[in-house]
């Protein structure tokens, strides 16, 4: 049977994408306005798994999605990368110069960030989803408001596209994370990749040794993001992302880095994702 997953996003999201690219193209989607509510639906059972992006080529780390991660006690089971295509969609028969406003996700607002610069009279609206900012043009009739969007949301919602391919970089990609409840987060064969979180003391190299651990064990550290540690102010808990070919690679450094780290806990090990 195929799992209910929970999405940040609403029918037509990169989030629905992902979730059937990962799945299957008939997976059940629970869509969720926030990441919060993403991370609750599967904590509490309604959902199995989620997808949850987690960093973009052009905007970077989604910071507050590790340590909404980090607090839930959920596993990675898995990740996938997309390519995102953003465009500039509107009500059939507008035209550029009738654009007054732009309403998107903020991370895709970010990912068009020198394009939209271009237009400074637009006034961009952060919202929940660049499907759902599509919808509610459709819905609304609403003239003079333009949406960033990718193509399914235009097809779903019959808008046009005014311009195409505005991300600041054509490499445009942006990375899931699939994530379950420990008892749902199946161990896989043959693993290539995991994902850690640990903090270090605040003595001079104490995160360099660290990583001198990891590399001698032929590990490549695909991933090192720093996040501020709750209630110590200036001092900061490291997530960090390790491909490796054999598990034993991984199993060695664990045991060589548990002395020199604090908190050391694996979130998750699971294969590399594919690229769509
Ligand atoms: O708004 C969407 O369509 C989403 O799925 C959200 C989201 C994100 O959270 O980064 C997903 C992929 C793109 O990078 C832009 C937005």
């Amino acid at each position: 049977m195929l799992p209910a997953v929970a999405i940040q996003g609403f029918e037509g999201s990169f989030h629905q994408i992902a979730a059937r690219r990962y799945f299957s193209p008939e997976v059940e989607v629970v869509p969720c306005a926030t990441f919060g509510e993403v991370v609750s639906t599967v904590v509490q059972g309604t959902a199995d798994a989620a997808v949850m992006a987690i960093e973009n080529s052009i905007a970077g780390s989604i910071l507050p999605n590790y340590t909404l991660l980090r607090k839930s006690g959920l596993r990675v089971m898995g990740e996938t990368y997309l390519h995102i295509r953003q465009h500039l969609m509107a009500l059939p028969g507008q035209g550029l110069e009738d654009i007054t406003e732009v309403h998107s996700h903020p991370m895709a607002l970010l990912q068009c960030a020198d394009y939209l610069g271009r237009h400074r009279h637009w006034r961009l609206v952060e919202t929940e989803d660049t499907a759902l900012s599509a919808q509610r043009i459709r819905e609304g009739g609403r003239a003079g408001v333009a949406a960033v969007a990718g193509t399914l949301a235009a097809e779903l919602f019959g808008l046009d596209i005014l311009e195409a391919d505005i991300h600041s970089e054509k490499k445009n990609y942006t990375r899931f994370l699939v994530v379950a409840r420990p008892e749902n987060a199946a161990e896989v064969a043959q693993p290539n990749k995991a994902s850690l979180y640990f903090h270090t003391t605040h003595a001079q190299g104490s995160l360099a040794r660290v990583l001198v651990r990891i590399a001698e064990q032929g590990i490549n550290l695909s991933k090192l993001q720093s996040c501020p540690k709750p209630g110590g102010t200036w001092h900061y808990y490291f997530h960090a992302d390790l491909e490796f070919e054999q598990p034993e690679q991984l199993q060695a450094a664990l045991r060589a880095i548990a002395p020199l780290t604090e908190g050391l806990e694996v979130l998750g090990v699971y294969h590399k994702g594919d690229t769509h």
